[in-house]
């Protein structure tokens, strides 16, 4: 690169970047022509945004556990710094006390059995908490979301492609990159940097090529669509790769002066819900880091989240972190303190590269749940929507879900700053930290380009998501149920060429995935939403009922009882008022924003159910739909009885009610399809579990049953030898037989009277075939014993009695037995004659033939 062009580069890079509008339709369209085309491409919000959601399962818990990691320095957060929030009843140590977790449903309210109260708001005192959120970033009016901008960013709800943007960090050092005017948002590598100057260098093309140290633009141009798709329902992941030291926290996280995406986003969200008037939202954050490949909870106290790593449980789509904290925010101030918590117990080191580098991947999750608003949320307790356009058959008839029936749409905002990937370090535990950090990055790049392949030619090859922690987490994003914003950070000196190239590679190939996010809508009794409403419906009802019998009951009680019951009373009310607050509204949002009296309230939610209790669950939703299926033969019943118009009534008239019988309609539909989907998670997730455990069990009965037949083989086969070896003995024994029998004829046909002691019968000898014998045929038990599997009499095709073994010899073992050797197996001496005259041997000998016959 010449001095100048170095310069004038050095120059265009320093310098901060006005917002860049996405997608223009030519490289040089006014910025209206932008906005005008943005607004054709995309969907206009509808007032009130659609429903989805998936439901999940769990259990909440409300927690007030913050005690920072002391090992690690608190980086400075765009929300600002507050000094923490002082909780009451704090102990001399710093620790807060522990609150247990919400009663799941069906259990009695935690004020009638305060030892069991899993969730106690009452210990977080609001006037502690108190934050004026606005002070955090003053000058970023979130008012900037209006309709129309609304409806520019949304235009990205229609890309099925990654949203994939450079950020070249502005450095002083000489440039080896270079951001041509003449090809809008690309950069190429100066000609003179190529290794053959015969190749013009390659021009990379993305979605946004952004210079400079503005935040707020870049958070405009590649952040605030998706923040929005994930209100408006969609799943959202926006990350940021590249290599050490190149601006990832500063991109995602920011200073004081430049706050970065996620406190931009979180104030967004409040935004958004201020300009929301028709629905009411419940928010849950959590916070975790991938560290050496282990996931680590980084809102849960430093000791548990150490002994107690975050396990990813389920398969595909549908994954499970657990256990993970999950708390309420209800204002900037708590999401602020969330942050703060989890950004001090990041882990952070210095590298030669950055003093302040991150060791992890950081995962910073919003869970946005909301829903349309009642009738009833605003006086009294909520009953649910009557039904438009139907009259109940009975008085206080059927409601459309006057307990749970309205939808609920969940999505997920991920929001993730990878670890950088780097060279071999000075520093043995950095060099150590670094090995996990490139291993999960080459996977993450081997995943996105067998995505892209398989995107790009529309092959189904198999995705190594399970190779590192990284990708199985984002194994549901990346998989296409998620709009993906990706901004590749790098460093473009001219000592970084390499480190870069690679990391615009990366950036090309992601470019490539296809994605297809969805929203569905569902109807979720069970999201934490409901059960806050449900909760304060059943608290109101008591409060009720206590009131309406105080007057006869405080005749009978004591002082003291009084007092107490008065108490009680005053629980019911403050958790009734503490649970309503906890439901943010665009009026609660504008309240907050008055009174800053919203507190912040941790929450703990963890997945971990078994497999039995999601059993029940899903029992519970069957009865529920059946219900619901219920209800909907009588609306119909009660649709079809409706007296009919008058002839002469006018026609709008007749159109009105028809319209309003049709919405009554697929209103119920949607109800009864919502069930079926929320069915279908649970159900797959059953069916997965129980198909498992089956598949294990009968694999492990094929392996014992082909041990037993191997084994029963095994003893056909010793049987065989064993019986060949008792035929040779009978032979034996009937040859030793007919020689005694011969030889007493003979005998006695010398006429010599038999001497008093007869030829000695044959016993077996040490040493002799007989102990060979045995000694083989225990050697054999007791192998058979250490080498054959255990089965019982009954399976087995012998039986086997350990008294019933007699001694046998295999054809082999029998071959071996040289000497079969007889006690006082002498030569056999010659009866004496009757005169005294030596035995004629010649005669005896063709009696007796061989002696080698007997062996
Ligand atoms: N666009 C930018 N404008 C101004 N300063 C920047 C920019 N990008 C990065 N920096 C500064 O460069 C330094 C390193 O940045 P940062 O910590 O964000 O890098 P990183 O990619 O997150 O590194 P690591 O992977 O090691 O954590 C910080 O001091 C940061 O403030």
């Amino acid at each position: 690169m010449s001095s100048s062009s170095s310069s004038s580069a050095a120059s265009r890079l320093a310098r901060p970047v006005p917002f860049t509008p996405k997608r223009p339709l030519s490289a040089n369209a006014s910025s209206d022509d932008l906005t005008a085309a943005r607004a054709t491409r995309s969907t206009a919000i509808p007032s009130t945004p659609t429903i989805l959601g998936s439901a999940k399962k769990y259990k909440a818990a409300l927690s007030s556990e913050s005690r920072a990691r002391t090992t690690s320095k608190v980086k400075p957060l765009g929300l600002g710094s507050v000094p923490p929030t002082p909780i009451r009843g704090q102990s001399a140590d710093g620790s807060r006390p522990k609150t247990p977790s919400t009663p799941r449903r069906g259990t009695d309210s935690p004020f009638l059995q305060p030892s069991m109260s899993e969730m106690d708001v009452s210990r977080i005192d609001p006037e502690e908490a108190l934050v004026d959120f606005q002070t955090v970033e003053p000058g970023d009016v979130s008012a900037e979301i209006d309709e129309s901008t609304l409806e520019a960013l949304n235009g990205y709800g229609k890309e099925d492609k990654v949203l994939v943007s450079i950020r070249v960090k502005p450095t002083e050092a000489a440039l080896a990159w270079e951001i041509p005017n003449t090809i809008p948002k690309s950069i190429k590598l100066e000609q003179q940097y190529t290794k053959s100057s015969a190749t013009p260098p390659q021009d990379f093309r993305f979605d946004e090529v952004l210079t400079g140290s503005d935040n707020k633009s870049m958070y405009n141009a590649v952040a605030r669509s998706h923040v929005c798709a994930a209100m408006d329902g969609y799943n959202a992941v926006v990350f940021a790769y590249g290599q050490t030291a190149s601006g990832k926290t500063f991109t995602l996280t920011g200073d004081e002066d430049q706050p970065g995406i996620i406190p931009r986003a979180m104030k967004d969200i409040f935004s958004y819900i201020r300009r929301t008037p028709a629905r009411e939202y419940l928010l849950r954050c959590s916070y975790l880091e991938i560290y050496n490949e282990t996931i680590h909870d980084l809102l849960a106290p430093p000791s548990s989240s150490v002994t107690q790593p975050v396990q990813i449980q389920g398969t595909g789509a549908n994954i499970i972190l657990t256990p993970l904290r999950e708390e309420v925010v209800t204002s900037l101030k708590s999401v602020r303190e969330v942050l703060q918590r989890g950004e001090g117990n990041r882990r952070t080191a210095s590298t030669d590269w950055n003093e302040r580098s991150s060791r992890s991947h950081s995962v910073f999750r919003v869970v946005i749940e909301s829903r349309e608003r009642g009738s009833g949320d605003d006086n009294g307790p909520p009953s649910g929507r009557t039904t438009p356009g139907f009259r109940p058959p009975t008085p206080g008839g059927p409601r459309l879900q006057a307990r749970g029936g309205r939808s609920v749409q969940t999505s997920v905002l991920s929001l993730i700053d990878l670890a950088g990937s780097e060279k071999a370090t000075s520093d043995k535990e950095r060099t150590r930290e670094g090995k996990y950090i490139n291993t999960s990055l080459l996977t993450l790049g081997t995943v996105i380009a067998t995505l892209a392949e398989n995107s790009a030619k529309n092959k189904n090859d198999h995705v190594p998501f399970r190779n590192s922690k990284l990708t199985r987490m984002l194994q549901p994003s990346l998989s296409g149920n998620a709009r993906i914003s990706v901004i590749c950070t790098i460093n473009p000196d001219t000592s970084a060429i390499g480190e870069s190239t690679s990391t615009l590679l990366f950036a090309q190939r992601i470019k490539r995935v296809q994605l297809n996010a969805q929203k569905k809508e569902v109807v979720d009794t069970e999201a934490l939403l409901e059960r806050y409403r449900k909760e304060i419906e059943d608290l109101k009802k008591r409060l009720a009922e206590r009131e309406a019998e105080a007057p006869v009951r405080t005749r009978r009680l004591s002082a003291r009882e009084q007092l107490e019951e008065s108490r009680a009373m005053n629980d019911l009310n403050t958790r009734i008022k503490q649970l309503t607050k906890l439901i943010l509204t665009s009026q609660t949002v504008d309240e907050s924003r008055g009174d800053q009296s919203r507190p912040s309230s941790p929450t703990k939610i963890d997945f971990d159910m078994s497999p039995y209790q999601l059993q029940q669950e899903l029992l519970g939703a069957r009865r529920h739909i059946e219900t619901q299926e219920q209800q909907i033969l009588s609306l119909e019943a009660a649709l079809s009885a409706r007296p009919e118009l008058p002839a002469d009534a006018p026609e709008s008239e007749k159109d009105r009610l028809i319209a309003e019988q049709a919405k009554t309609i697929r209103e119920l539909e949607i109800v009864v399809r919502g069930y079926e989907d929320n069915l279908g998670e649970p159900l797959r997730a059953v069916r997965e579990d129980v198909e498992k455990e089956w598949m294990e069990k009968l694999e492990k009965e094929v392996r014992r049953r082909e041990e037993k037949e191997a084994w029963a083989d095994e003893l056909v086969k010793q049987l065989e030898k064993e019986k060949k070896a008792r035929l040779k003995l009978e032979d034996e024994r009937q040859a030793l037989a007919s020689f005694v029998k011969r030889f007493d004829t003979l005998w006695l046909s010398t006429g010599v009277p038999l001497p008093s002691t007869k030829l000695n019968p044959p016993m077996p000898t040490p040493g002799g075939a007989a102990s060979i014998f045995a000694e083989r045929q225990r050697t054999r038990i007791v192998s058979s014993e250490v080498d054959m599997p255990t089965v019982a009499e009954t399976d087995s095709p012998l039986r086997i009695g350990t008294g019933m073994v007699e001694p046998s010899l295999l054809e082999e073992e029998w071959d071996d037995v040289k000497d079969v050797s007889f006690e006082n197996d002498g030569p056999i001496l010659p009866p004496p004659t009757k005169n005294g005259d030596p035995f004629k041997p010649s005669g005896l000998r063709d009696v007796l033939g061989e002696r080698g016959n007997l062996s």
